[in-house]
C-alpha cells in the first residue's frame, strides 16, 4: 500500500512561494486522479472476471452436488398406519417400516411408488409405473431417417442391413443355407457418429417399430426396477412386431463385473442379466432385432459378446474427409447456400470431427446469416461456426482440467 495522504511528502520545499506551492499541489492532484482512474478501471475488470470465476464456480458447485447426491431406490406402499409407512424396495423385495412426515403421509396411499434414500426415508413420490415406461422408453412408429441420411458409412450400412435387415425380410435365405443370423448386434464408437441413426433407418427401412431404451437411464434414475424395464422393453417389443429394439449406452448395463458388493453394482448385474436371459430365450428369426450401441467397447463385459448375443460387432469412426463431405452435402441439402461454399474445402479443414459436429457446424452457420439478416449462408459464416465449435470445445476442457 502506499502511504496515506497526511505522510506524503509535499511535492515543493519550504522556501517555495505561495503560487509555485498551488501550481505543484494541482501537478500532483492530476497525477493522483489520472491513476485513480486507472485503478478504477482495473478494480471494474476485475469484479467483471470475479462474477465470471462466481458463476462458473456456483454451475460447478451445483453439478457437483448433483454428482455426489446418493442414489436412491424404488419402492411401494404397502400399508398407511400411525407409525409411518410399510413400504416394499424394488429389486430386493425387503419390507421395511418407515417413519413419514405428515405431508408426505397424506400424499401417499397404499400402491404408490416412491423413492427412498439409504436409510429407507420417503423422500418423495414417484409417477405411475406406465410413466416411467414411456420416459425410459422411446418408441417410434415411422421413423423420419432413411440411409440416404447418413454420410460416410457404407460398409457399417452393408453389414447392419445384412444382419438386421435381411433377417426381417428374407429369413427364408438364412433357412435355405440353414444358418441362424447374428441375434443382437453391437454398433461401438465414439459419440456422435450415426449409431442412433443407423438403427432409425433400418426400422424404417423394415417397417419395424423403433423402440429406443438408453442404458444409463435404466440404472441411474429407475434403480431397483432395471430388470423389469427390460422385461417391459421386450413385452412392449413383442406387441409392436415387428420392432427393432435399440439399446443405447449399453455399457451402463453391461459393464466388466466389479468387485465391490454395492446394492448399486448388485442391481446392475440383475438387470444385465434380465437382458441375458431375454436374449437367449429368443427366437432369432422373430420379428424382434436388437441392436445395442456403446462408446466405451473396452468396459463391456464380455458375456454379453458370447454367441447367440451380440455376436455382430460393428465399429463405428468417426468420418474420414469423404465421409465429412458427404455428411456436409446431406446436412445443408434444405440451405441456401452462396456460391463461395466449398463443401470439399469445409470436409478438409474439420479434421477429427464427428458427424454430430459437422451438423452443429450446418445448423451454427444458417445462424449467423439469420442474424446478419440474410438468406443465403456463405463460407464465412461456416468458418466462423467451425471457429465457435472449435472454442466450445476448448472451454468445456479448460472447465473439466481446472476442476479435475
Ligand atoms: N454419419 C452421419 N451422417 C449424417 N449425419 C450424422 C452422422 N453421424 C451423426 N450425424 C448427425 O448427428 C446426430 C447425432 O447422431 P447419432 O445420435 O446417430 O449419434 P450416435 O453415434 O448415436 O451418438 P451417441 O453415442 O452420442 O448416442 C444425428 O441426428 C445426425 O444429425
Amino acid at each position: 500500500m502506499t502511504d496515506s495522504v497526511d505522510d506524503a511528502e509535499l511535492p515543493f520545499d519550504d522556501g517555495a512561494s505561495k503560487q509555485e506551492k498551488i501550481e505543484a499541489l494541482q501537478e500532483r492532484l492530476d497525477v493522483l486522479e489520472e491513476q485513480n482512474e486507472e485503478m478504477r478501471d482495473e478494480l471494474l475488470d476485475a469484479n467483471a472476471e470475479n462474477n465470471k470465476y462466481q458463476q462458473k464456480l456456483e454451475r460447478l458447485s451445483h453439478e457437483n452436488k448433483k454428482l455426489k447426491q446418493s442414489p436412491l431406490f424404488v419402492a411401494t406402499v404397502q400399508e398407511l398406519n400411525d407409525e409411518g409407512a410399510i413400504i416394499k424396495q424394488h429389486g430386493n423385495n425387503q419390507e421395511a417400516l418407515t417413519e413419514v412426515t405428515e405431508e408426505m403421509h397424506e400424499d401417499l396411499e397404499p400402491g404408490a411408488r416412491v423413492a427412498v434414500n439409504n436409510s429407507l426415508s420417503v423422500v418423495k413420490r414417484l409417477d405411475d409405473e406406465a410413466d416411467v415406461r414411456a420416459k425410459v422408453m422411446q418408441v417410434e412408429q415411422n421413423p423420419d431417417v432413411g440411409y440416404e441420411d447418413i454420410g460416410g458409412l457404407d460398409e457399417q450400412l452393408r453389414e447392419v442391413r445384412e444382419t438386421v435387415e435381411m433377417p426381417m425380410e428374407n429369413p427364408e435365405l438364412f433357412d435355405s443355407v440353414g444358418i441362424k443370423p447374428p441375434s443382437g448386434v453391437l454398433l461401438y464408437g465414439p459419440p456422435g457418429t450415426g449409431k442412433t441413426m443407423m438403427a432409425k433407418a433400418v426400422a424404417a427401412q423394415t417397417d419395424a417399430t423403433f423402440i429406443k431404451m438408453a442404458g444409463s437411464e435404466l440404472v441411474h434414475k429407475f434403480i431397483g426396477e432395471g430388470a423389469k424395464l427390460v422385461r417391459d422393453l421386450f413385452q412392449v417389443a413383442r406387441d409392436h412386431e415387428p420392432a427393432v429394439v435399440f439399446i443405447d449406452e449399453i455399457d451402463a448395463i453391461a459393464s466388466k463385473r466389479t468387485d465391490s458388493k454395492t446394492s448399486g453394482d448388485a442391481e446392475v448385474q440383475r438387470t444385465m442379466m434380465q437382458l441375458l436371459s431375454e436374449m437367449d430365450g429368443f427366437d432369432e428369426r422373430g420379428d424382434i432385432r436388437i441392436i445395442a450401441a456403446t462408446n466405451r467397447f473396452d468396459m463391456l463385459d464380455r458375456a454379453i459378446l458370447r454367441p447367440g448375443r451380440f455376436d455382430r460387432l460393428i465399429e463405428v469412426p468417426k468420418p474420414d474427409e469423404v465421409g465429412r463431405e458427404q455428411i456436409f452435402e446431406i446436412h445443408t441439402r434444405g440451405m441456401n447456400l452462396a456460391d463461395d461454399v466449398d463443401l470439399g474445402t469445409l470436409a478438409r479443414e474439420t479434421d477429427e470431427l464427428s458427424g454430430a459436429d459437422v451438423k452443429a457446424i450446418c445448423t451454427e452457420a444458417g445462424m449467423y446469416a439469420i442474424r446478419d439478416d440474410r438468406e443465403e449462408i456463405t463460407m464465412e459464416d461456416f468458418r466462423r461456426a467451425e471457429k465457435k465449435l472449435e472454442q466450445s470445445d476448448t472451454d468445456a476442457g479448460e472447465v473439466s482440467k481446472t476442476f479435475a
